[in-house]
């Protein structure tokens, strides 16, 4: 069964389309990165399958259902993320009793190890937590309901490298013990690799790509070298991304499509070729393309003034 089907949506604000014709779906039981440049629809696609907005056309159905305002859907997903408020008059233990109230899968064992682990007191309210701390206990939360569909927007916002790292093992661990339908959008595709199952790249409110990670990886090829020798193996070829890095000399990133006797005629003509991970190709292929030049040029404009 799908847990997430989205056909040609399309969700405006005023006049701007923040999603775009998208269409995908998603099996149940898996976990998958959303990801994209800021402002590339993430949480708007995260608001709407958690019924908090509704689209404005195109098919939404989550477990086979509309999710503005259904019941169901309210039952069986959680959305997480850095802006949860919670009634300043309970402490957090307090909060952690509400999430067992409601949640039919919590599992209040598993929070309150979490809970005693990230070092919280039971006293403390969720307005007094630091950044981190806070994004520690939403996470808490989202993990301890085990709900078929659980979304993290951004999870991991403040928390420190540590955290973090505990963070990707304690979704893993959790996922592979209790599988459900994990959509986690992140800026820190690099750090997630191994926890991903699939990644959806979303650009200016339309789906760029929808792979399995391991394809992701394998997706392209970066090549470097002298822009004389690279054009001739450029041309007529899926070149996703080009920069020249000094006068004459280059880096492109091509699909990994290359025969074994190209990459033996790449290496005479002296291109070196290198594996892309799967989070440059996002930024690469997903790169501006309005022709503002790199930040750098921003500096050079006012050095030349
Ligand atoms: N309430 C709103 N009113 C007007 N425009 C909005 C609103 N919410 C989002 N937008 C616009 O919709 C587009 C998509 O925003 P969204 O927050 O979904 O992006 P995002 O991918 O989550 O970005 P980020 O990575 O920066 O969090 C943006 O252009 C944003 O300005």
């Amino acid at each position: 069964m799908k847990a997430i089907k989205c056909e040609a949506l399309t969700k405006t604000y005023y006049r701007k389309k923040a999603l775009n014709d998208l269409t995908f779906s998603v099996e149940e039981n898996k976990i998958v990165g959303l990801v994209g440049r800021n402002g590339a629809g993430k949480t708007t696609l995260m608001k709407i399958l958690s019924g908090f907005s509704k689209a404005k056309t195109g098919v939404v159905e989550v477990y086979g259902r509309r999710p503005f305002n259904n019941l169901f859907v309210s039952a069986n997903t959680i959305y997480i993320d850095d802006q949860m408020n919670f009634p300043t008059t309970l402490m957090l233990n307090e909060i952690l009793e509400e999430g067992r109230r409601f949640y039919h899968n919590w599992d209040h064992d598993l929070a309150l190890r979490l809970f005693e682990y990230f070092g919280f007191h039971r006293k403390q309210h969720h307005n007094e937590l630091s950044k981190g701390k806070e994004s520690t206990f939403n996470m808490i939360v989202g993990l301890a309901s085990r709900s078929p569909l659980t979304i993290f927007d951004e999870p991991t916002t403040g928390m420190d490298a540590a955290v973090r790292k505990d963070f990707y093992r304690a979704l893993l661990k959790d996922y592979l013990a209790h599988p459900r339908t994990i959509l986690l959008s992140t800026h820190h595709l690099e750090e997630m690799e191994d926890v991903l199952e699939e990644v959806v790249l979303l650009h200016e409110g339309s789906l760029h790509l929808h792979m399995s990670m391991d394809d992701l990886k394998e997706y392209s090829v970066g090549l470097s070298g002298k822009i004389s020798e690279m054009e001739p193996f450029l041309q007529g070829r899926d070149v996703l991304y080009k920069q020249n890095r000094a006068v004459d000399d280059c880096y492109a990133v091509i699909r990994n499509d290359l025969t074994g006797g190209e990459y033996r005629q790449m290496q005479q003509a002296g291109i070196i070729t290198s594996p892309v991970s799967a989070s440059d190709l996002c930024v690469y292929m997903t790169s501006e393309t309005s022709g503002k030049g790199s930040v750098d040029d921003v500096f050079e404009r006012s050095a030349d003034r």
